[in-house]
């Protein structure tokens, strides 16, 4: 199979605001992760969402101390993560993993996130969870088509094939194939040239993205600005694959434009991509 070029920007049009809508038609996000010594990955993945256009972000933290030290974006809805969250919260669209380490309370929100019928963004350590998981990852095969979004990098690709980061690096189509097959996700492969596919969906390769994009933190924004995508998508008429293709080339495009404007690519930051991300999907 041949990967189609990555083309989005005209679906920018339909995530347009009418006059009468209200926070509820941009949709809510819950996001779960931030263990200790992590907090800044949730940080950027709600910073992100919010920039995107998110109607509520609410960041469920699984370190509680971070809370009280995490103040700079005070539209963010910040708690303790707890089992039963989900159920409460009602999200439409929910982004778990981004620094959000292993253990006992770890599996179970993941497991609930799994069974709950929001839209899921799967990260990070979710990802790695369910490499080594059978339970979590037959929950994930059991949810309904085109409704979940991973997002590896190839060595979490690589852990959920039980292959090495090299395997997966000398054929990409083949690994987002087997990655599709494995879980019957969105499978979104990051890394220069990033590939997206899914069950019964053209192969789409991203062309745009540049070296300065591999500092800690740019997969998180990547998470927040697909989760909201993702959700204003819900009540704009896209679909959950054309959330996320728009979501891989409006952050690899931010990066690029923000190189043309000289910034970066040694020190190009993922705070400062989010805000482009903001302006591209503005541009009328
Ligand atoms: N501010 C914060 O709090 C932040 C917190 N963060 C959180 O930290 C946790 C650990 O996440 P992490 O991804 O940094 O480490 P990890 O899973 O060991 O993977 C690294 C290995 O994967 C591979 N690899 C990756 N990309 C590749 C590529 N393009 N091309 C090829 N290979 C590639 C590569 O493997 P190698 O080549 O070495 O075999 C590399 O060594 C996680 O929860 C995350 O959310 C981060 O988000 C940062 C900001
Ligand atoms: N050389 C590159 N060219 C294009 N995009 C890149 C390059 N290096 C990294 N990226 C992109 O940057 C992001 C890095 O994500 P990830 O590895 O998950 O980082 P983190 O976990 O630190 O947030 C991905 O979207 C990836 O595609």
């Amino acid at each position: 199979m041949t990967a189609q070029t990555l083309n989005t920007f005209h679906l920018i049009p339909r995530l347009e605001r009418q006059a009468h809508e209200h926070k509820g038609h941009a949709g809510k996000v819950l996001m779960i992760g931030g263990a200790p010594g992590m907090a800044g990955a949730i940080l950027l993945a709600g910073r992100a969402a919010l920039h995107a256009g998110a109607g509520w972000v609410i960041l469920d933290f699984v370190d509680e101390r971070a809370i009280s030290v995490l103040s700079d974006q005070p539209e963010l809805m910040l708690r303790v993560a707890q089992v039963g969250d989900v159920a409460q919260i009602h999200p439409d669209v929910i982004a778990i993993g981004p620094g959000l380490g292993q253990g006992n309370l770890v599996k179970q929100l993941l497991s609930e996130a799994l069974q709950s019928s929001a839209l899921l963004v799967i990260d990070a350590d979710a990802l790695n969870l369910i490499a080594t998981n059978p339970h979590l990852l037959s929950q994930l095969k059991a949810r309904s088509s085109l409704s979940t979004v991973l997002t590896p990098h190839p060595g979490e690709a690589a852990n959920l094939l039980k292959e090495t980061t090299e395997q997966i690096q000398s054929n990409r189509e083949l690994a987002i194939q087997k990655l599709v097959d494995l879980t019957g996700s969105i499978v979104v492969l990051k890394g220069q040239h990033t590939l997206l596919h899914a069950p019964e969906q053209s192969m789409q390769v991203c062309l745009r993205g540049n070296p300065g994009m591999g500092v800690g933190g740019m997969g998180d924004v990547l998470t927040g600005v697909t989760s909201a995508i993702l959700a204003q998508g819900i009540r704009h008429g896209l679909n959950a694959y054309e959330a996320a293709c728009l979501a891989v080339e409006l952050h690899s495009v931010a990066a690029d434009n923000l190189l043309n404007q000289g910034v970066g690519p040694i020190g190009l930051t993922p705070s400062e991509v989010l805000l482009e991300v903001r302006n591209l999907i503005n541009i009328k």
